[in-house]
């Protein structure tokens, strides 16, 4: 049997998977923990991979490897290949004003039409989570660490190049990526399909070194020593895509730190509102997609408010109705990006004596993170994704209460494939595609028995939501 292995690592962890090459079958697994934060030194992502890979029985037999990760992390590395400083986040908000001020730049002044020419330009509109806002950060605040800057990663490819063994083993040539991360960093070019080294040394005032980027099954560098090959990897969204197998009309919902709405398309798309990003997928085509910062945290916080565990969280919720009698939970915790309000904070609305119960807290929190991804998913219809399916995953996806929930504020049957770790698994699918070099991913059975969840549509719980979603306040510092 020919094995290859998939890696998500992801925010909060570090996941492995081995796999049968030829039908996919799982046959190891491991997992570690990440810091908290949203400030993390990546050696910290490389020791948990290590624990991972260990955990997951090594991979000495292995023949091929990818990383999927959290995407758009500021991987800044100096002449030698060190990393200049602990990596930013794709959820820290500090470089919120650089994204305000890399639009207007390029409005010249006028920031509408600023955001629609970095639409054009990269198919997105920066906010703070996108790396070339963070290389405008570190222009400004940090110029020491700016100008030691050689060379600029993100999460997944850097593990990518620590595993061919870095400078010493692979060299600068070894340092590859793929197109759904590169699309992620605000100076690559869906349209193009090329780096935008203007606007990166807009950003930065310099141009460093860059990931090469590889197509969706060629063969980067060997694992160090010799071993497995290493895949292109890429950004954890697209990976989920490609083991989900999304079709038109298909969208996956992910609900891990950030929640996802996104969809495989033909064609890169360029929303000037900045609502939509538009990344491009591990297969050679597109992924609109709109990501919030606030979504299996939320359900975390809500069950340290109420003192329970996950199953406590999803039973309370469930035994409230739905609306929980006008009390509305506005999700912004750790302020958010779509829609852009890296200051805000979270609200509870509408408290009455009659719904301050924990059921309605819980029901509350569920119903607000559903809503800020329902908002997502119209973002999707208006730039003409069509929305049929709705592929609900991740973390948050365990939760009984969420996917009960989720059709009545999605408005639509909800799939529940399978729990798994489905960027991981899509990772591996890639490295699987590598190897047999074909023209398409090899035919793992994706999604096929996933659980439909059906319920009747509750309006009046978006409507609510709608109507307390503006009334947040900035934070305090
Ligand atoms: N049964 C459950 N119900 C609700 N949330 C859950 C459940 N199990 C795990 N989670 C949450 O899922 C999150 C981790 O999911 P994951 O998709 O791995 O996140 P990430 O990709 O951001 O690291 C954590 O916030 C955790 O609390
Ligand atoms: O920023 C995005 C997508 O644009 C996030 O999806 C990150 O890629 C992190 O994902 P999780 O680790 O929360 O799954």
């Amino acid at each position: 049997m020919t094995l290859v292995a998939g890696v998500d690592s992801s925010t909060q962890s570090c996941k492995v998977v081995v796999r049968d090459a030829e039908t996919g079958a799982l046959v190891r697994q491991g997992r570690a923990s990440h810091p908290d934060g949203t400030e993390v030194a990546p050696a910290a992502w490389w020791d948990a991979l290590q624990e991972a890979v260990a955990q997951a029985g090594g991979l000495d037999d292995v023949a091929a490897v990818a990383v999927g990760g959290q995407q758009h992390g500021m991987v800044a590395l100096d002449a030698d290949g060190e990393v200049v400083r602990d990596a930013l986040l794709w959820n820290d908000t500090r470089s919120a004003g650089a994204a305000r001020d890399l639009i207007a730049e390029l409005g010249d002044g006028d920031v509408v039409a600023g955001a629609q020419a970095w639409a054009s330009a990269i198919g997105s509109v920066p906010v703070a989570s996108l790396t070339v806002t963070k290389l405008r950060w570190l222009r400004d605040a940090e110029p020491e660490n700016a100008a030691r800057v050689a060379a600029v990663a993100l999460p997944h490819d850097w593990l990518t190049w620590k595993l061919a063994g870095g400078l010493a083993g692979a060299g600068w040539e070894g340092l590859v990526t793929d197109r759904s991360d590169a699309s992620g960093t605000g100076y690559w070019s869906p349209f193009t399909e090329d780096y935008r080294l203007d606007l990166l040394e807009r950003a930065l005032g310099s141009v460093p070194r860059l990931p090469r980027v590889l197509g969706p099954r060629e063969a980067g560098p060997r694992l160090a020593g010799g071993g497995a090959v290493l895949a292109p990897g890429a950004g954890d969204n697209a990976g989920a895509a490609l083991a989900l197998g999304l079709q038109p009309g298909d969208v996956a919902v992910s609900i891990g730190t950030s929640g996802v709405v996104s969809a495989v398309a033909k064609a890169p798309t360029a929303d000037g509102s900045g609502l939509v990003t538009g990344f491009a997928d591990a297969t050679g085509a597109y992924l609109p997609l709109a990501c919030t910062l606030n979504a299996s945290r939320v359900l975390d916080a809500a069950r340290r408010i109420l003192g329970v565990d996950h199953a406590g969280l999803s039973a309370l919720a469930l035994s409230a109705p739905a609306g929980a009698d006008g009390l509305v939970h506005v999700p912004y915790l750790e302020g958010e990006r779509t829609p852009n309000k890296p200051d805000a904070t979270g609200a509870l609305h509408g408290m009455r004596l009659t719904n301050t119960t924990p059921a309605h807290l819980a029901r509350a929190a569920v119903e607000g993170m559903l809503c800020s991804l329902a908002d997502g998913i119209d973002a999707l219809r208006d730039v003409g994704v069509p929305v049929e399916r709705l592929f609900l995953i991740g973390g948050g996806a365990q939760s009984e209460a969420v996917r009960r929930i989720a059709p009545t504020v999605l408005g639509l049957d909800v799939h529940v494939p399978t729990p798994g770790e489905y960027v991981a698994d899509g990772a591996a699918r890639q490295a699987a595609w590598v190897l047999s070099g074909t023209d398409a991913a090899p035919a793992w059975s994706a999604a096929t028995d996933a659980e439909v969840v059906r319920a009747p549509a509750e309006p009046h719980v978006r409507a609510q939501y709608a109507a307390a979603r503006e009334l947040t306040v900035d934070r305090a510092s």
